[in-house]
């Protein structure tokens, strides 16, 4: 099948490279030149295991390419995917200006006549897709037969292409027959379970699954706080909880709190989104709260270890909001690099990935820090470590060698990355998170 897809980011590149992949013929318009350029020179423009093989691959074969122009692909597509941003107000609610202006764009362009169906891929609020017929059909300058489906993506960065070529299930919410079959046929590569259904339902989903992961976390988070409390171990008590099958044990890891692109603004827009019709939308209020205290009871573990942080060198392993992406929107590691900064505290960060793009996102703050390549050269003259990403690769730092290069031997672990034991055996003073274990040191 031909397929367009608007806007090349992680949403849209996945996409199409997937797409591309199961054999269909894909065309991408992304508005940034300097992305399409790269990506037609088969550069991938954002780190997510596997994809610059994939990209590479259909580039050759000669299914899917780049273009500025959405006229270079407009009436070759059957169906056309959305993957444009949609990104918070300042209300909280979801600002929708990207698909508005896509959707005015592919009905002014659009042959008279041909069926064209748009998918809302990107995340949105419920009544959109209806909002977007209404926009059409306004728009709509003679018979151009265009229909709106939505199709909500599930994907999480830093696995990305396995999660779109195996996805726990596909949502599909379509209002014809013929937009239903469209996609069916697009989607018939993929063996998982299909929800066929309306676009508002098919809208809910997408927040409401957003909102109940977010919800686990917040949720082990309050839990971790109480664990410290009583000298109970937070890992145990999720690993209790999770072997129960109506609880499961994903998404129970406590640490510094949820980050990235989704989890923030789509509970913001969700709780926007039930707020506006009268109901008591409260739970996620307390979700949203829960998570923005993380980053200061990290600041006062820091300080529990090496006193008051004034003139302190504190060493940030980790500026990803989460491993395996270069991603760092609403990453904690810039929540609590803001706190520490009103402290006057010198900060030396590093991270394998996600230097550069957390330099051009938090261009005043980061100018404020140090950026090494190495961890090594990072805890340099440092008096604590914080471990912010839980990259795999800081799980064999040498610490024993590291002692040596520190100010002074302290580790708050934020991600809960190390055995606390074996850290205080080395002689570090250490903090995870929903574990003091310290009291318990002598009894397993
Ligand atoms: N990032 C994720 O993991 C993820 C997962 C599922 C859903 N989503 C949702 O998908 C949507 C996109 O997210 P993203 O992370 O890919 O965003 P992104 O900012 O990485 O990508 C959006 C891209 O669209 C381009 N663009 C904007 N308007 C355009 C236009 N008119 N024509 C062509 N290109 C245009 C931008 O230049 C940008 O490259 C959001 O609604 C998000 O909530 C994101
Ligand atoms: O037990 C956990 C699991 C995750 N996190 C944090 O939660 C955030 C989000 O993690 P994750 O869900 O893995 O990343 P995303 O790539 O943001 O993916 C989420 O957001 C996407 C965009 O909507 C959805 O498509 C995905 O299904 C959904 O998991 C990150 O800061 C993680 O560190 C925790 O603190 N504890």
């Amino acid at each position: 099948m031909n397929i367009g897809v608007v806007g090349a980011g992680y949403v849209g590149l996945v996409t199409a490279v997937c797409l591309a992949e199961v054999g269909h013929n894909l065309k991408v318009v992304e508005v940034n030149a300097e992305k399409v350029e790269k990506l037609n020179n088969g550069e991938c423009t954002i780190y997510e295991a596997g994809l610059t093989e994939l990209l590479q691959n259909n580039i050759q074969a000669g299914r899917l390419n780049f273009t500025n122009h959405l006229t270079d692909m407009i009436n070759d597509c059957e169906a056309i995917f959305l993957c444009v941003g949609t990104p918070p107000k300042e209300d909280g609610s979801a600002d929708l200006s990207q698909i508005e202006a896509a959707v005015k764009e592919i009905v002014a362009q659009s042959n008279e006549g041909q069926y064209k169906l748009i998918v809302v891929k990107s995340t949105v609020p419920v009544g959109t897709a209806d909002w977007l017929k209404e926009i059409v059909s306004s728009h709509a300058t003679g018979r151009q037969v265009i229909e709106i489906a939505s199709n909500p993506e599930f994907l999480r960065e830093g696995v990305a292409v396995n999660d779109f070529m195996e996805p726990d299930r596909i949502i599909l919410g379509v209002s014809s027959i013929e937009g239903k079959r469209l996609l069916e046929k697009l989607y018939e590569p993929f063996a998982c379970p299909k929800i066929i259904t309306d676009s508002n339902t098919a809208e809910v989903i997408k927040y409401a699954a957003n909102s109940f992961l977010a919800t686990k976390i917040s949720f082990i988070n309050m839990v971790s706080d109480l664990c410290e409390e009583v000298a109970a171990d937070v890992s145990q008590v999720a690993e209790g909880m999770g072997y129960d099958k109506r609880i499961g044990p994903e998404f129970l890891k406590a640490g510094i709190g949820f980050g990235g692109s989704c989890f923030p603004k789509d509970l913001s827009a969700f709780l926007h989104v039930g707020q506006a019709r009268g109901l008591n939308f409260g739970l996620l209020e307390q979700v949203i709260s829960v998570n923005e205290e993380r980053p200061a009871r990290i600041q006062k573990k820091i300080e529990s270890l090496v006193g008051p942080l004034k003139g302190k060198t504190i060493a940030f392993l980790g500026l990803a909001f989460k491993a395996n992406t270069d991603d760092v929107r609403e990453s904690p590691s810039a929540k609590l690099a803001a706190l520490l900064k009103k402290e006057d505290v010198t900060i030396r960060a590093t991270d394998p990935m996600a230097s550069a793009n957390f330099k051009a996102m938090y261009a005043p703050l980061a100018q404020s820090m140090d950026f090494f390549e190495s961890a090594e050269e990072t805890l340099k003259g440092s008096d604590c470590a914080v471990i912010l990403t839980d990259w795999e690769h800081y799980k064999a730092i040498d610490w024993n060698k590291i002692k040596t290069i520190m100010n002074r031997a302290a580790v708050v672990d934020a991600r809960n990355l190390y055995t606390e034991q074996n850290l205080r055996q080395l002689g570090y003073s250490y903090a995870g998170v929903g574990k003091e274990l310290e009291k318990l040191e002598g009894v397993f």
